[in-house]
């Protein structure tokens, strides 16, 4: 069964074009991610599937419904959690779960049940009394999704759900909604610029750059494409490097960084025979890694670039975020 059918979905503002024919299927009960680096079109994508955007051109059906012709049917099936915080600082955990149930009109013996299960769900039981202004991020987060879970949707949005958050909450938020999607068989889509997320929890992955899917496949096809094994190299003649290096056994190189990435049939079997290139052409070369290829490799294969070098503008977006809210 599809959840989500989305074709040459398109979205401009003025001459720039954010989301460029895009289309995807999605079944229900898989967790869809999509992957790219700022800007790439993630968040358009999802706003106009849960009708906060309206396309330029293309089609897209969430539970059967087309998202132009019944938005109010899609709203009541979806949840959806965004990038910016939308709970109310000054009221408590019940407080906030108990308005949005009323938004959607559940009543109150209903209401107040599926609160409870769901602050059960999150953790967060024994905080429902406390003012929202006392929570940690990961904690906001969680009663976030909570709220989202409230109008029993089949389908939940999740854009950038650990963005800003430290490691072991982001390990802990990765645990949550695995729970949700195995135990209550919601279909989620989520949008990352973390590889380790995707990896983690996505059963496939789009990779968006520039409002395009340059490819679209579960993460161990898409590691499997690139191949073999991968040797980073970093190197003041990594430029090079990228360019010179050749042999019947290496796939490509790319450089970004000050380093020089080689994707090669087998490091095992070859990698003698590399450092011996590299002495014979007189590269200077600061450290030698081997890996088998991630996400990162995918992205930089498929792009040139690595999703990294744009997250330093992510923090910076937090940053003002935060700074915007103080004010
Ligand atoms: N309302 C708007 N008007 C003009 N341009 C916009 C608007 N909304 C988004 N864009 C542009 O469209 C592009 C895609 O933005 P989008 O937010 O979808 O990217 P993203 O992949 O979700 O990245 P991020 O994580 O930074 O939000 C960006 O270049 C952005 O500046």
């Amino acid at each position: 069964m599809t959840a989500i059918h989305v074709e040459n979905l398109t979205k401009r503002f003025g001459n720039f074009t954010a989301v460029d024919a895009i289309s995807f299927d999605i079944k229900k009960g898989e967790i869809f991610g999509l992957l790219g680096p700022n800007g790439a079109g993630k968040t358009t994508t999802i706003s106009m599937l849960s009708t906060l955007l309206e396309p330029t051109s293309g089609k897209a059906r969430v539970n059967g419904i087309d998202i132009q012709k019944d938005q109010d049917g899609v709203r009541k099936s979806i949840g959806i959690v965004f990038q910016d915080q939308s709970l109310d600082e000054e009221l408590t955990a019940w407080e906030n779960m108990d308005f949005h149930g009323r938004l959607y009109r559940i009543p109150k013996e209903i209401r107040e049940e599926r609160i409870t299960d769901l602050l059960h769900l999150v953790e967060l039981e024994d905080r429902k009394e406390s003012l929202v202004k006392t929570f940690s991020g990961g904690m906001r987060r969680r009663l976030e999704i909570a709220r989202g879970l409230l109008h029993e949707p089949s389908v939940l949005f999740l854009d950038e759900p650990t963005l800003g958050l430290d490691p072991q909450t982001r390990n802990h938020l990765w645990e949550y909604i695995l729970t949700l999607n195995q135990t209550k068989g919601i279909t989620i889509i989520l949008t990352t610029h973390y590889m380790d997320e995707a990896d983690r929890l996505c059963g496939r992955i789009a990779i968006i750059d520039q409002g395009k899917i340059i490819a679209m496949d579960t993460p161990d096809e898409l590691k499997d494409r690139v191949g073999g094994d991968v040797v980073t190299v970093s190197s003041p003649d990594s430029e090079r490097i990228a360019a010179e290096i050749s042999a019947p056994w290496i796939f490509g190189a790319e450089q970004h960084d000050g380093q020089v990435t080689i994707r090669l049939q087998s490091a095992e079997e070859h990698i003698t025979e590399l450092i011996r290139l590299f002495g014979e052409r007189g590269y200077a070369i600061a450290s030698v890694s081997i890996h088998k290829p991630t996400l990162e490799d995918v992205f930089l294969h498929y792009t040139g670039k690595t999703i990294r070098e744009d997250e330093a503008g992510a923090t910076d977006r937090i940053r003002m975020r935060m700074m915007g809210r103080r004010h």
